[in-house]
């Protein structure tokens, strides 16, 4: 397990921050308790068999996620077999002493479709909300910023991270075991919040909005993405039951709809960025993660529906100020 101290240490300097510290390490023992998820000590396990290995180089960049260093055969085998214990890996890639962790997602592409379009990160304190393993902590940390916090309520994608941390080792970017639902109300404190891959997870994307709103400081930069539908304004797709096998799916709007969605929760001058529908490229299964995946949830006839139907998953990025 990864000790946040040194992490908790920077926050004290943060001013808009500083008072959440104190309420931190509670929050962080709950989002980590075994009694409410069974599988944390198998994961634990797994922890424990990461290799003590030390880096000669690490990498947060396009070229690769990662850290080099000659390693043994067998300890690059260790290695390999302990973070199998940590299956499914979703988000990535990642590559650990030669380890070439290939994730369902290509999450860098997603990056690479942002990374020119959002304000420059360089010395910013960053929320990436619903951050999965981190990959995108990891290249916002890379892009210059100062401070980058994750958070994700999914224990095992919180483990995941802490087997890349004890590698990655910067003690400025941290994954919280916590959803958006228990981050501090009004913190202010952010430079840029993202929220990628969650607004259709929400049963309510006003308040969803509203919090990321609330997690800005003024002129604070929101970077939003989410599933859309082609059409216009006013239209919004809500599921009847699942959508591409997703059973939590609520609301899946038109751009034009998202875009007037974030003016009335008080964001100024939305700019739609980038759209795009996902491939069976970009999210597949892989010897990382064996389960079911995109090509299994599109309709086999017809790749542009989902399995359900529904037209398949395309999304949107959009970008917008804090006034
Ligand atoms: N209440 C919640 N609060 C915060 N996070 C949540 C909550 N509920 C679930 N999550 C987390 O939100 C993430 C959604 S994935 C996006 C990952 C990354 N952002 C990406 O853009 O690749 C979806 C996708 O695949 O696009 C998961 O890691 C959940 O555990």
């Amino acid at each position: 397990m990864i000790d946040y101290h040194a992490f908790l240490n920077h926050l004290s300097a943060h001013p808009a921050l500083a008072d959440w510290r104190l309420e931190l390490p509670q929050q962080i023992a709950k989002g980590l308790d075994e009694s409410r998820y069974g599988d944390l000590p198998r994961w634990k396990d797994a922890l424990s068999k990461l290799p003590e290995l030390t880096p000669s180089d690490i990498t947060l960049d396009s070229s690769r996620v990662g850290v080099s260093a000659d390693i043994s055969d067998s300890q690059r085998q260790q290695l390999h077999q302990a973070l199998k214990g940590l299956h499914p890996w979703r988000k990535g890639p990642y590559e650990l002493f030669g380890v070439h962790i290939d994730t369902e997602w290509r999450s860098d592409w997603k990056w690479d479709r942002l990374k020119e379009a959002i304000s420059p990160l360089e010395g910013r304190t960053v929320l990436d909300v619903g951050c999965g393993s981190g990959y995108h902590c990891w290249r916002m940390r890379g892009a210059g910023a100062d401070l980058v916090i994750g958070i994700d309520p999914t224990p095992l994608f919180v483990m995941q991270y802490f087997a890349l941390q004890k590698y990655l080792q910067d003690d400025k970017v941290a994954v919280l075991p916590m959803g958006i639902e228990h981050l501090p109300e009004k913190l202010e404190a952010f430079d840029t919040t993202f929220s990628m891959g969650i607004l259709y997870h929400r049963r309510s994307p006003f308040d969803h909005l509203i919090a990321l709103r609330d997690s800005l400081r003024k002129g604070g930069q929101l970077v939003l993405e989410t599933l859309v539908i082609e059409g216009g304004p006013g239209e919004v797709l809500v599921p009847e039951g699942r959508y591409s096998k997703m059973g939590n799916v609520w609301f899946i709007p038109s751009t034009a709809t998202l875009e007037a969605w974030l003016k009335k929760a008080g964001f100024k001058s939305p700019r739609l960025i980038d759209v795009s529908q996902t491939s069976t490229d970009e999210q597949r299964s892989t010897e990382w993660m064996t389960f079911h995946s995109l090509a299994q949830f599109l309709d086999p006839d017809n790749p542009n529906l989902t399995i359900e139907g529904y037209p398949a998953p395309r999304r949107a990025t959009f970008v917008a100020e804090k006034p």
